[in-house]
């Protein structure tokens, strides 16, 4: 039976097969497994040492607030990402623009873990085709430059900066992923980038169609 280490070991596998099951056949965006993507995600990052503490500890918090949703008395509401704006929207259960009687609504709390996901397709496909040398740290933070910073705080933005310095370079970073040699990391992340992809247009469509892409 695998000890308490085992099981927090990162495996990219396991993240990219539950990005698989994410979406239905209709494309709506299951929420358990969407949450179970990031909690794969968080594993990785705890790897990475306590520098990224801060960073794990929102992704977890946020995680928690929509597994009890997923798991409360209105968990049924919850099952696809879809059910839970009509849900949320139709009850009046989301703060529009400004925050209120409902701060850590469904809606908001996935917008951010929304846009960190498009963080995350930017930096994989950075790693994806980057030459041996190159540098984890520049490629993560052009990608966080080019997506979540714009949503983030000057103090947010320089702690991320700081913590993106001690990323390990691409070869160890790899390892990290346990798929085994670099190539085979590459040809993994060649069906991951697309599918996390996928998964961020189908959200990225439905919040801007309800006007949901500013939620405070
Ligand atoms: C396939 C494996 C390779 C890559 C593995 C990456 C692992 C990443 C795991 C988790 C990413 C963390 C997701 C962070 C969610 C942040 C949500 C957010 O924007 N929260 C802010 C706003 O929240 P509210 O205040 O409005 O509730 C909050 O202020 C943020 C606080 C923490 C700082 C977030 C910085 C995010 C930087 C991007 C992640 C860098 C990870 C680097 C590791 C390679």
């Amino acid at each position: 039976m695998a000890g308490p280490q085992e099981e927090q070991k990162f495996c990219l596998q396991e993240v990219l097969d539950t990005f698989k099951l994410c979406l239905s056949e209709k494309k709506d965006v299951y929420l358990e497994h969407y949450v179970a993507g990031w909690r794969g995600l968080v594993k990785f990052l705890n790897s990475l040492g306590s520098v990224f503490g801060f960073i794990s500890k929102d992704a977890v918090n946020k995680i928690n607030i929509l597994v009890t949703y997923l798991h409360g008395e209105n968990g049924s509401q919850y099952v696809t990402v879809q059910s839970m704006v009509k849900y949320e929207l139709e009850n009046q259960l989301v703060d529009l623009t400004k925050r209120g009687s409902h701060p850590e609504s469904g809606c908001r709390t996935l917008l951010r873990l929304h846009r960190a996901l498009r963080w995350l397709e930017l930096f994989l496909e950075r790693l994806r085709t980057s030459s041996e040398d190159s540098k984890t740290s520049v490629m993560c933070s052009e990608a966080y430059n080019e997506s979540l910073s714009q949503h983030h705080p000057w103090v947010v933005r320089k702690a991320a900066g700081m913590a993106f310095c001690v990323l390990p370079g691409r070869p160890a970073f790899l390892e990290v992923m346990n798929v085994g040699p670099p190539e085979q990391v590459v040809a993994m992340l060649g069906e991951a980038v697309p599918l996390i992809s996928e998964v961020y247009q189908i959200t990225e469509e439905l919040y801007a169609q309800q006007n949901l892409l500013d939620l405070p």
